[in-house]
């Protein structure tokens, strides 16, 4: 069985959820979930500057992530396991501005997510996970920044039942700011 990419644009413009190239076999999956030309052909100019992986227990949220002024793009996928991932788009002139969605990814469904330059990025982790990361702009320390996971304008809908409402933060993720401070401080045209 072969199935070959496929890209949804969401109704956040410039985002996809992508299902890979995946031939299945009697010995398992053979995966393919980025490939420079077929992205380039479906609209995607994604390049490639740092891959790396989270590994995550159950109840783990890695709040609402961003890179300011060297934008990241992100193609995210869950290898194993199974986490509740939310995209929130932070582009100012954009008709859905402040607006955030979710989608389940898991190593069964096997799709990315792709997270454009100036949307925010987290999940919670339903199942023990490892997540893959291919950014289109390298890691800069003092450039990172992020949104508290329970901000009160976002009202993200976690489900949290489904970890027993038992969560687990970073430091840095209990002290993020607000979305309305990061707001005051947005200096982009964009
Ligand atoms: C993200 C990142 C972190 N680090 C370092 C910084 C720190 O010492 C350690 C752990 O970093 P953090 O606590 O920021 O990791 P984490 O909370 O997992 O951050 C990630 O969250 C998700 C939601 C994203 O979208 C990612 O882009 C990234 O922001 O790794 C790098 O060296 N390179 C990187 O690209």
């Amino acid at each position: 069985m072969i199935q070959q990419f496929q890209f949804e644009e969401l109704d956040l413009k410039g985002a996809y959820i992508i299902k890979p190239f995946v031939a299945k076999d009697e010995r398992g999956d053979f995966i393919k979930d980025y490939s420079e030309e077929v992205f380039k052909e479906n609209g995607l100019d994604h390049e490639l500057k740092e891959v790396f992986y989270t590994s995550s227990e159950k109840g783990v949220i890695r709040a609402i992530h961003f890179q300011r002024v060297k934008e990241q793009a992100k193609l995210v996928r869950c290898l194993t396991g199974k986490i509740f991932d939310v995209i929130v788009d932070l582009r100012k002139t954009s008709p859905t501005f402040g607006k955030w969605r979710g989608f389940y990814l898991s190593g069964d469904r096997k799709e990315s997510l792709y997270v454009p330059e100036h949307f925010g990025h987290g999940y919670l982790v339903i199942e023990p996970s490892i997540v893959s990361y291919k950014c289109s702009e390298k890691f800069y320390g003092d450039l990172d920044d992020g949104i508290m996971w329970n901000d009160p304008d976002l009202r993200i809908s976690w489900p949290l039942d489904l970890v027993d409402n038992k969560i687990i933060l970073s430091e840095k993720d209990k002290n993020l700011q607000s979305l309305g401070e990061f707001i005051g401080k947005i200096t982009t045209s964009i």
